[in-house]
């Protein structure tokens, strides 16, 4: 019989320490059943792996939050990635393929290298600083707004919106009450943006509406694929950034290791992202019943699937609670795994290594300068503040 437990995974001092939980959960079995949410979790790096690759018995169409589609009001027009299976996921996906990919990070490079080198100079100037405001929250909202095209007033919502919807992945607790507040008008302007004639030449956003214009997708999908990009695209490299700096200033060794080959920065954002996995979990619906680890999870049925539990899996990973710039981290799900894995990863990426090579080149010492206090998010594990002293060369 498959175990069940009655912990609340979304409860907020699990979402503030959640690494007991997940031990617990990985040792309770391979699926365990939650009863307080009615669905069957996924702890095991094994399975995670497993349900990420079988989209067609683990479908996305329903939703890949705790809300079923088929049974319920989304809380805004499903993504035509996200939350849509093949074949309606085939095309938008083929087109942000080509817009995020390897043409994309060659155009970017340089300019990104440059606006990192400018924002770090200025910061380490204080011997003590917020990292999650002054770095992990302000690279991204310095290159990547104007990178999809976005006019310049108004992006104080995207960060807002993007955390109203990782929440909303979540049950409907406080966090979700407490985004809802304000939700509508962080939507509107984000829904706005989306349009044509919003959007700057040259950006992503601009890029989309031309695949419209050739055909590779509808004048209709184009807005949705755009809001794709504001709702994935900045709240997870904030938090993704702000992971690796919280790495780094407690881990002095690894960050002279950083100093000596600089290389070193694309491994040392992925390790972070095993370390931390900003996106802890998300679901899937059962198509059909689907057998996994040894239990039927019903037809329709959610299975929620912890990310975070399985990049710290020691059954797959050798010192799994270790950050270590020595390991291939390379096998992590915390970008996902199989036809959904984020399509973005390769402009997360770049936007770590332009900011941890020019952090590098110039910051000789980084140390926590006081207690960083989490922000709590039913999807996402996020730093609010992160004090640190640095030591300028
Ligand atoms: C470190 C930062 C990031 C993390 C940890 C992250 C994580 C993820 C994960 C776990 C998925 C898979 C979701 C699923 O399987 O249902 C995903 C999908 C996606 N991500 Fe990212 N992401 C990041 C950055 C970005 C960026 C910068 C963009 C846009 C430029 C982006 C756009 C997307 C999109 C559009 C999808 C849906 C792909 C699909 O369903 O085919 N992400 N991301
Ligand atoms: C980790 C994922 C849940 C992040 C994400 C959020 C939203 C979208 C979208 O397409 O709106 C895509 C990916």
């Amino acid at each position: 019989a498959t175990v069940s437990l009655d912990a609340d995974p979304f409860a907020p001092e699990i979402l503030e320490s959640p690494l007991a939980f997940q031990e617990q959960l990985r040792e309770a079995g391979a699926v365990v059943y939650l009863r307080r949410y009615g669905v069957h979790a996924l702890g095991r790096y094994e399975h995670v792996h497993a349900a990420l690759t079988e989209w067609q018995s683990l479908s996305s169409a329903a939703g890949v939050g705790l809300a079923n589609f088929r049974h319920e009001e989304p809380w805004r027009t499903p993504s035509l990635l996200l939350e849509a299976d093949p074949p309606l996921h085939d095309a938008p996906r083929a087109v942000l393929s080509g817009i995020l990919g390897p043409r994309a990070i060659r155009r970017l490079r340089h300019a990104w290298a440059q606006d990192a080198r400018e924002l770090v100079d200025r910061v380490v100037r204080a011997p003590e600083l917020d990292a999650v405001t002054e770095l992990a929250q302000a690279f991204p909202l310095r290159v990547f707004p104007d990178a999809v095209g976005l006019e310049r007033e108004g992006r104080h919502h995207l960060l807002p919106y993007g955390d109203h919807a990782f929440n909303a992945f979540g049950p409907p607790n406080e966090l979700v009450a407490k985004g809802a507040e304000h939700i509508a008008e962080h939507a509107a302007w984000v829904g706005d943006q989306c349009a044509r004639e919003r959007l700057a030449p040259g950006g992503f956003g601009a890029a989309i509406w031309e695949a419209a214009d050739r055909g590779d997708i509808t004048e209709e999908q184009a807005p949705l694929i755009v809001r794709s990009l504001l709702t994935a695209g900045v709240d997870t490299t904030v938090h993704a950034l702000g992971a690796v700096l919280y790495a780094f200033a407690t881990h002095p060794d690894q960050w002279r290791r950083l100093r000596e080959d600089p290389r070193l920065a694309r491994v040392a954002f992925d390790e972070a992202v095993r370390w931390e996995s900003p996106v802890q979990t998300f679901f899937r619906t059962a198509t059909g019943d689907v057998e996994i680890g040894g239990t039927t999870v019903p037809d329709g049925e959610k299975v929620l699937m912890f990310l975070g539990a399985a990049n710290r899996d020691p059954r797959h990973w050798r010192d799994p609670d270790t950050f270590d710039l020595t390991r291939d981290p390379s096998a992590h799900v915390g970008f996902g795994m199989g036809i959904h894995q984020c399509v973005g990863q390769h402009i997360a990426r770049l936007e770590a290594e332009s900011l941890l090579t020019a952090l590098a080149e110039r910051v000789e010492r980084i140390e926590l300068a006081g207690t960083p206090r989490r922000h709590l998010n039913n999807t996402l594990r996020a730093w609010s503040s992160l004090p640190v002293r640095v030591h300028a060369t």
